[in-house]
């Protein structure tokens, strides 16, 4: 572990934020790997000085001048993290030959924290998430809570623990393959926690929840990007504070340069949002980004994540592009399996919210290019409706209702006749064929390709999946809604 060392101390006491991005650095490329609780530590106490009600005032009316951050003394940090380091090592005995992890080892470090914690508090407060928040309030997320165990174990010198993520819940994996799981937070309100259980193979483990097997396997640096997403620059539910969002912006960017990002889709999606409200001059745009966290999302996690779509998603309806952003949300139904509250509320307010909002304005007749006259655009916004419908189907529990249902109704009827009769329902796969080898395209189950491989749609065709409610099983074919 990279610990505290001379290189880092020097650049104390810390006061811009090109000082802590120099700390990052310079433990993002040490020979050995970054230290998670050093650097949680730093970055949570700069962000509790900054959105702390304390000053919270002060931040709102008097922005101060960029790139200066109250000062952060060595000793502040040496406290906190020589407070970590013998919680750990009082805790969990040292005689034991250093090796791989165990089960009792990581339940026990799991214990540590959980029974370190105020017996109770609103645990989804902001803030909550750092090792500072733990040890100066003993106060911590669920997130928090594993990332802290991940912190622990590295502490104890078990190096073969590492984080697992899915779109809304946090885990670990050990052992000398890195095969071994166990749950080490709860999830949830009222949902007893599972610590110390593997991840189930079952029903659970394919549901979202668990992104159908899917889940972002931290690398070290990979925590550190964790952390770092983690950072939450809320002052209020109105206002961020700008240096903690610059901050988080400028550690998302060197983890992004150092390629610590590749394979963290909600990461990327993160630096999206923030380049989207500043961009940064000559970086990637926010545009592209959301783009990246999508062919991330379906290069190495079999396009079983949703958020990078309604990141995306999100993007295009605020800045007015819905054609693109029904796109956008339509994938995002393709992937969605088993009903889970979280996600629910996701697809709720695309389909009661955002799309109805849309649909009022462009009904309301200015719009020259308007949607209603696109096949794509109805094709699109049925494939998204046919996702959840085939949601209820799978799910244990009744998804839709009449709630549901009239915004569906109200949505569907803005488009006129002669351009849902451009749609073509295609029920069978001969059919299907047929259209796709005369037109090029070929599918595989959430996006389309030409055959030389280019994500595209010939202009004359604009074709899109509809899974078939019947079939079970898992070929890529399903009949299909054409626009012609
Ligand atoms: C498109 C959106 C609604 C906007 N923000 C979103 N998120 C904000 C950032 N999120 C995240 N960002 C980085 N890493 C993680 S790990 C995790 C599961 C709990 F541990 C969540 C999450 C969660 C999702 S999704």
């Amino acid at each position: 572990m990279a610990g505290f060392r001379d290189l880092d101390k020097v650049l104390f006491p810390i006061k811009s934020i090109n000082n802590v991005v120099q700390l990052f650095r310079n433990q993002l490329e040490s020979p050995s790997e970054p230290d998670l609780a050093l650097l949680s530590i730093v970055a949570g106490v700069i962000e509790n000085s900054l959105t702390s009600r304390s000053n919270a005032a002060l931040q709102v009316c008097e922005p101060v001048e960029q790139n200066n951050l109250p000062i952060l003394e060595i000793k502040t940090v040496e406290i906190l993290y020589d407070k970590f380091r013998s919680i750990m090592l009082n805790a969990v005995d040292q005689n034991k030959a250093k090796g791989f992890a165990t089960r009792d080892l990581v339940k026990k470090v799991s214990d540590v924290i959980w029974n370190s914690l105020t017996r109770s508090y609103y645990k989804d407060r902001a803030h909550l998430q750092s090792l500072y928040s733990f040890l100066s309030g003993n106060k911590l997320d669920c997130f928090g809570v594993a990332f802290a165990v991940v912190a622990g174990c590295q502490c104890l010198g078990y190096n073969d623990v590492h984080l697992a993520l899915s779109e809304d819940h946090a885990w670990v994996i050990f052992g000398e393959n890195g095969t071994e799981t166990a749950e080490v937070t709860w999830h949830g309100k009222g949902n007893e926690d599972k610590r110390g259980q593997e991840i189930g193979k079952g029903v659970s483990a394919r549901s979202w929840l668990y992104v159908n097997n899917k889940p972002v396997i931290c690398t070290r640096h990979m925590e550190v990007a964790a952390l770092v997403s983690a950072i939450n620059p809320s002052l209020n539910s109105t206002h961020d504070a700008y240096e903690v969002a610059l901050l988080q912006q400028e550690l998302l960017w060197l983890l992004y340069e150092l390629g610590h990002l590749k394979k963290y889709p909600m990461a990327i999606g993160n630096l999206g949002d923030l380049e989207e409200i500043a961009a940064t001059e000559g970086k990637v745009p926010c545009k592209d980004l959301f783009q990246e966290a999508v062919t991330s999302a379906r290069s190495y996690y079999s396009n079983q994540h949703v958020y990078p779509y309604t990141y995306q998603g999100g993007y295009f309806y605020r800045n007015k592009m819905y054609e693109e952003a029904f796109e956008s949300w339509a994938n995002a139904s393709d992937v969605i399996r088993l009903d889970d509250e979280e996600i629910y509320k996701e697809f709720l307010e695309i389909a009661n919210e955002l799309i109805p909002h849309i649909m009022k304005i462009e009904s309301s007749g200015f719009s020259a290019n308007t949607i209603l006259k696109k096949p794509k655009c109805f094709a699109d916004l049925l494939r998204f409706y046919d996702g959840i419908c085939q949601w209820e189907e799978g799910s244990a529990t009744p998804v839709l209702h009449i709630g549901w249902a009239k915004p569906l109704v109200l949505t569907i009827s803005k488009f006129d006749a002669d351009v849902r009769a451009q749609v073509n329902i295609v029920c069978d796969k001969s059919e299907e064929d047929k259209l796709l080898k005369k037109n090029g395209t070929y599918f595989n189950n959430n996006n389309y390709e030409k055959e030389n491989g280019s994500t595209a749609v010939s202009d004359s065709v604009v074709s899109t999946n509809v899974k078939n409610h019947s079939d079970k099983d898992n070929s890529p074919f399903h009949p299909s809604i054409e626009a012609l």
